[in-house]
């Protein structure tokens, strides 16, 4: 049986959590963690399982398998420190994966402890076309992302070159560029960008649109990929996470599926 520790309860940890809580997930669970201790034991208390509340090393000690659903910064020590004890992880803030050192150490720890390094879609559709896709050449891969304001406030990008947010009245490109660039620039914002670069042709060769569009109350976020395979497209209209505007709720459907789907011995999908 799974024994799930989660680090990071806010709006993604939480749906998680839930989820394993009432049973969608077959698994156990077993400690949660957040830097916001209290908020955390209160959350603990409203769950049937009761869940310790356990700092990063014991969480892991009492867990055999870890979610990261807490920041870019908090993946390289959550990475190390379940990997390094023998334990799967599954990461949200994919971002952080752009930085090929940690990638590549997460990845080597996971080889060496027979483990795995799970990356749910996301907020995002059609990861698994441009997988397959993939495996022939790609041409070229870009993705849009829209959110409403509240979607995109405060991300660094915006913060750094003075943008007024409430002043854009009409859809507005914001940024176009590398997603190399765009998960530094918008870090909770467009994860998304990095789990299309790792499936796709790396972070350098991914182009992230960015775009405040006032007019609407969702996040959307669309994909298009030419190669040798012929041409894709998806399009997602996500309606926002109630506790945070800029997480989808599909962000946290996607992780609980991918759960599910390393709890049950049926695998469907690339
Ligand atoms: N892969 C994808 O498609 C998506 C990924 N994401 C990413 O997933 C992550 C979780 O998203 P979401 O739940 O919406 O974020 P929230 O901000 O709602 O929740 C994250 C929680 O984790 C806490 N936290 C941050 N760093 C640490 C740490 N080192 N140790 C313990 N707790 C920590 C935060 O505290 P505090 O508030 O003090 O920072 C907060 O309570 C984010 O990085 C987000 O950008 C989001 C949407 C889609
Ligand atoms: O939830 C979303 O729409 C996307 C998001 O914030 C991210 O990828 O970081």
């Amino acid at each position: 049986m799974f024994r799930i520790g989660i680090v990071g309860t806010g709006a993604i940890g939480k749906e998680i959590a839930r989820a394993i809580d009432s049973g969608i997930v077959p698994a156990k669970l077993e400690a949660i963690w957040d830097r916001d201790e209290e908020e955390a034991k209160s959350f603990a208390a409203t769950l049937k399982s009761k869940p310790k509340v356990l700092p990063l090393k014991e969480l892991v000690e009492e867990s055999n398998f870890v979610v990261e659903a807490a920041s870019q910064a908090a993946v390289k020590e959550v990475g190390i420190a379940a990997l390094g004890a023998g334990r799967s992880v599954m990461i949200m803030s994919v971002g952080a994966l752009a930085d090929k050192e940690l990638l590549e150490r997460l990845r080597s720890l996971a080889k060496n402890c027979h483990c795995s390094i799970y990356v749910p879609s996301g907020a995002v559709c059609g990861l698994d076309g441009v997988k397959s896709a993939s495996i022939a050449r790609i041409d070229t891969v870009t993705i849009t992302t829209r959110k409403p304001r509240e979607g995109l406030r405060g991300a660094p990008f915006i913060v750094k070159n003075n943008i007024d947010i409430d002043k854009i009245t009409e859809p507005t490109t914001i940024y176009t560029g590398p997603a190399s660039v765009a998960i530094k620039e918008f870090p909770a914002n467009v994860n998304v960008a990095a789990s299309l670069s790792l499936v796709g042709i790396g972070f350098d060769r991914t182009i992230v649109n960015v775009v405040v569009d006032p007019t609407i109350k969702r996040n959307i976020h669309e994909i298009e990929v030419k190669g040798e395979f012929g041409e894709l497209k998806t399009h997602v209209e996500n309606v926002p996470s109630g506790f945070n505007p800029k997480t989808s709720y599909l962000a946290a459907l996607s992780a609980i599926a991918t759960l599910k789907q390393v709890c049950e011995p049926l695998k469907i999908g690339t």
